[in-house]
């Protein structure tokens, strides 16, 4: 018997990024966007813990207990006194380190589906606390759909949005480490007042209308100039796309995968074919959100 979890990548329409606290963490105001390119965790019973990854990333996911879908099985199975022998086999269609919460969208299905398979029956709210101990994207890898996140980003307010938002996300040759990111956004504050930071009530109006040039008006990521400035080359696919009519462009959380919000699926079509041609990316691909979070599938 094996258990089948899918679960969305992330895009942060708005991301707004307090001072370091004394705990190295950040508060945010954050607001999630789940996003239909998915990855997919199956779990079956096995001697032992063992991982296996196939897709055009897998040779950079980590095959030990780092990786964050091991962490899940191991904090699931520690909290109900279960031995977690069971193989974990990741398909992974999101990029790796390119801020769309691969990993935590990996830790949030391993969660769900050792939970099934092992009919453990933990509730909604204790799943979410694993998560959250996992990551700070983790709970909404769990939850889908569009949420606002403060604290370190897991203390979920789940959103209302009125409509599908067409997306172009082009990723990278490389990728960033989230910390890094962090670290450089707090290099580039020295010696300025950071605000606290707030969810913006013309984005959450322009998600609850569904409406995609109030969407792209009001977008925001006060980690894009961190990104930016360590990852520079950055700017030239912003242009590109921008230059491809993309009603509004930016750096997907910590990046470097950039993200582009199009009009219709025509559009965004039309902007990943410019992108894919203008050499400033990896790869290309269109998805809408939002969709559900994680999800069993068998
Ligand atoms: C950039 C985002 O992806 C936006 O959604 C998240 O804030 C990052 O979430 P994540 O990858 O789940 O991050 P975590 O695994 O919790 O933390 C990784 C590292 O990112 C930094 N970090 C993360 C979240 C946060 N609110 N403040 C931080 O400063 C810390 O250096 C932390 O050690
Ligand atoms: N299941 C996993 N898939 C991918 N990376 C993993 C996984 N588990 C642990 N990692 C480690 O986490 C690092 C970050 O990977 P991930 O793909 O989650 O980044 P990200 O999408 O930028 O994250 P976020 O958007 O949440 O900040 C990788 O470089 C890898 O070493």
């Amino acid at each position: 018997m094996s258990v089948t979890v899918r679960v969305p990548a992330k895009v942060n329409v708005q991301l707004a990024v307090g001072a370091a606290r004394p705990d190295g963490f950040h508060d945010l105001a954050n607001v999630f966007l789940a996003v239909g390119l998915y990855d997919e965790v199956t779990v079956s019973p096995a001697d032992e813990l063992r991982i296996t990854c196939e897709g055009p990333d897998a040779a950079q996911v980590p095959l030990d207990r780092t990786n964050l879908a091991a962490r899940a099985a191991l904090a699931l199975a520690g909290r109900h006194g279960i031995e977690p022998a069971v193989h974990l086999h990741i398909a992974k269609d999101i990029p790796v380190a390119g801020g769309m919460a691969g990993g935590s969208a990996d830790g949030a299905g391993a969660l769900l589906a050792c939970d099934r398979l092992w009919g453990t029956g933990a509730s909604q709210a204790e799943l979410l606390d694993i998560c959250a101990e996992l990551g700070s994207d983790v709970p909404f890898s769990l939850l889908g759909g569009a949420a606002l996140g403060v604290g370190r980003g897991e203390r979920l307010t789940a959103l209302e949005v009125g409509g599908t938002f067409h997306w172009v996300f082009a990723m990278a040759g490389r990728g960033l480490s989230t910390p890094a990111v962090f670290r450089e956004f707090d290099r580039l504050a020295e010696g300025r007042d950071i605000p606290e930071p707030v969810a913006s009530a013309e984005l959450l109006r322009a998600l609850a209308k569904g409406d995609a040039d109030a969407l792209a008006a009001a977008v925001s990521n006060d980690l894009q100039p961190a990104a930016l400035s360590l990852f520079p080359e950055l700017a030239d696919t912003l242009d590109a796309g921008r230059g491809a009519g993309a009603l509004a462009t930016l750096v997907s959380g910590s990046g470097p995968t950039t993200a582009f919000l199009a009009r219709d699926t025509e559009s965004a079509e039309k902007v990943a074919e410019t992108l894919r041609a203008s050499g400033t990316c990896r790869s290309v691909r269109t998805a809408a959100g939002p969709v559900a979070g994680a999800t069993v599938l068998s």
